[in-house]
């Protein structure tokens, strides 16, 4: 089981195909050794800056969704983590390169963003805690093991700091809190045993879609 919960490593394990496509794309590997053009990482970063304000309000919702108060403050953590720390990144980032932060803020969106985050708010506003979180982990949990791998193997100091913000601790830690929240939330809703439940498909099926948009995500980048 990886340090991400028994649940998230089961799902992973079914969608092993998008996976592989998702957490070594072409775009990831041009982060590893420097070759990915700069047009394209700030082209990326700025829709990604959109991408967040949307993945932060999904992550609201599942404070709304919550039915405990443990699953509430570890929503209302990663919504925090989101805001406070991964968009400055961003906003940081951008600003060297001469783009402000109301220029970010006005990013025109691409659809290959637009389908990404609304599918993850539709899975929480037609479903449960559960199926917002299928949606939502492949997001959280691929770039943590994205920081992971290219911090062992990155060959060139040019996207150092992006790879050491997903690497770090701190978005190690989110990583470990929400593979948590997830095992709890299904042990709470369904059972211990919850991958024999019929619900599990689905809940996999959903985790599958989001991991293939988190593809298209990246395709999305190389083209500015
Ligand atoms: C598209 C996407 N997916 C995941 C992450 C990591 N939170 C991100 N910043 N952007």
């Amino acid at each position: 089981m990886s340090s991400y919960g028994r649940a998230f490593a089961l799902m992973r394990e079914a969608a092993q195909d998008p996976w592989r496509a998702y957490t070594r794309h072409a775009f990831v590997e041009g982060i590893k050794d420097g070759t990915l053009p700069r047009q394209a990482f700030l082209h990326y970063l700025r829709q990604d800056y959109v991408f967040l304000i949307h993945f932060s309000r999904a992550w609201a919702l599942a404070v709304v969704k919550s039915e405990t108060h443990s699953e509430m403050l570890a929503a209302s953590r990663t919504v925090n983590g989101l805001i406070s720390e991964e968009m400055q990144l961003h906003i940081g980032i951008c600003k060297t390169a001469g783009i402000s932060q109301a220029e970010l803020f006005a990013t025109p969106e691409r659809a290959e963003n637009l389908a990404y985050t609304r599918f993850v708010l539709e899975a929480g506003y037609s479903g449960d805690l559960l199926d917002l979180l299928a949606a939502l982990a492949p997001c959280v949990m691929g770039y943590g093991e994205i920081g992971t791998r290219l911090a062992s193997e990155v060959t060139s100091e040019t996207y150092r700091n992006w790879i050491e913000t997903y690497a770090s601790e701190d978005y190690q830690g989110a990583c470990e809190a929400v593979g948590e929240l997830l095992d709890q939330a299904l042990t709470r809703r369904i059972g211990v045993e919850f991958e024999v439940s019929p619900r599990w498909d689905r809940l996999c099926q959903t985790f599958r879609t989001a991991t293939e948009l988190e593809v298209k995500f990246w395709q999305m980048g190389l083209t500015p």
